[in-house]
């Protein structure tokens, strides 16, 4: 039976997966063989030594230590696409919210008390104060054009938008889902200078941190409508409520709140709602159930995101997976241990990740206790399992 602690609210649709008969899913389960967590901050989390692996459900990973987890045989997976609709659709919101005068309007509806006649008659002379442009015909500016970015920019040509896009490292997978007609830009600056509207979609890096900036802003067109749905990092706050008071920025519409951002004017902000649907919720649960529950059973790595991904069908007796060092002569001091043990390997894999590397061993018999710690203590090896 696997322990998993539940760290946030996960749809309960990973039940399907994490089924009763093997795993144990609570919120205040000890000694957990797994973490499933959304969004909650994982920087100062007490890591337990028999902790195999974390399940994100979502993609950004920024609130996830990936080193410190590597380092300790931690291996971290999310869930790459498993949200991506439910941002595009609430990107058409945010497109809406960045260009009409919706929220104040339904805030007039909201207080209307009769004492002016009927609304019908009234609500047709305060309108026009509520009106604002169109976005079709306007240029869109995409940054990071991944999962979330390509469905983004194929919308917005839908909308009759003219869209341009910047991802210096986009995936062929990505490459092939968006549609030929975004512009792929390959200066940053393009993006700032010919944008009415500008998006962003990238994950929170250190080279994302503060991409918007007073120098950004100082490029942009005045009045410029800015939505950010990726990480509010990304944006430097100053900077932004800058241009917000100086009308440079018309409209930031963020799904990252802040109480400053609260106080400034032409904000227009969720609480971190873009995965937030009945569907996002299910596919990011299920996809980081079906990680786990690999990883867990078989020592398989989909998806993960510190550690490289290694799938081998199952054969042999046991399989024995060895997460390691990248370094040279690691398999070499293995296979003595498995000699001396009569261990025959009947199918390997290796493969490596920057510092690490991961090896699974499908062998012909049994694995003696002794020959797991002495894998264990060999140099360079981080963590032993027999499945
Ligand atoms: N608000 C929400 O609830 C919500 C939901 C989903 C995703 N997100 C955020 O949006 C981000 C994107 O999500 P996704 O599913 O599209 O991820 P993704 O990994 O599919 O795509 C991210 C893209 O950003 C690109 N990128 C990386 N660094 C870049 C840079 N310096 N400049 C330009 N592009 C860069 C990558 O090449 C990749 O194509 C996530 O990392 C997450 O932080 C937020
Ligand atoms: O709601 C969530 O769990 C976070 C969604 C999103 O920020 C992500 O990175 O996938």
């Amino acid at each position: 039976m696997y322990k998993v602690k539940l760290l946030n609210n996960i749809s309960p649709s990973a039940r399907t997966i994490l089924t009763d008969d093997r795993y144990e899913l609570s919120e205040t389960v000890e000694h957990p063989d797994a973490l499933f967590v959304r969004a909650s901050d994982l920087h100062k989390y007490p890591f337990e030594k028999n902790l195999l692996c974390i399940g994100r459900a979502g993609i950004g990973v920024n609130t996830i230590p990936l080193d410190e987890c590597a380092e300790k045989g931690i291996v971290v997976f999310n869930t790459p696409g498993g949200n991506a609709n439910g941002v595009k659709e609430l990107f058409l919101f945010a497109l809406a919210m960045a260009s009409r005068e919706i929220l104040p309007a339904m805030e007039w509806v909201k207080t209307y008390d009769g004492s002016q006649g009927p609304i019908e008659q009234r609500m047709e002379k305060v309108k026009k104060q509520y009106a604002g442009p169109e976005f079709a015909g306007k240029t869109l500016g995409v940054i990071g054009a991944g999962n979330v970015g390509s469905r983004v920019a194929n919308i917005a040509l839908a909308c009759n938008m003219k869209v341009y896009a910047y991802d210096p490292y986009l995936s062929a997978d990505a490459a092939w889902a968006i549609s030929r007609h975004v512009f792929r830009v390959s200066d940053l600056r393009d993006i700032f200078r010919y944008s009415d509207y500008i998006t962003i979609h990238t994950p929170l890096t250190d080279e994302t941190r503060n991409m918007i900036d007073d120098k950004a802003i100082a490029l942009m067109k005045n009045g410029v409508r800015i939505i950010n749905y990726a990480r509010g990092e990304v944006v430097n706050e100053d900077a932004m409520i800058k241009g917000l008071n100086d009308g440079k920025v018309a409209r930031y519409v963020a799904d990252f709140p802040t109480k400053r951002l609260i106080e400034t004017k032409n904000t227009v902000l969720t609480p971190h709602l873009g995965g937030t649907t009945f569907e996002s919720e299910s596919n990011c649960a299920r996809m980081a159930a079906k990680e786990m529950d690999d990883y867990l059973t078989n020592g398989n790595i989909r998806n993960s995101v510190n550690l490289p991904d290694v799938q081998l069908e199952r054969s042999g007796a046991s399989r024995i997976c060895i997460i390691h060092r990248n370094l040279p002569g690691m398999l070499a001091n293995m296979m003595p241990l498995f000699a001396r043990d009569g261990i025959n390997i009947e199918n390997m894999t290796n493969k490596s990740r920057g510092s690490y590397a991961y090896s699974v061993f499908d062998v012909n018999t049994d694995v003696p206790e002794k020959a797991i710690q002495e894998l264990n203590a060999l140099d360079g090896v981080i963590r032993v399992r027999v499945l």
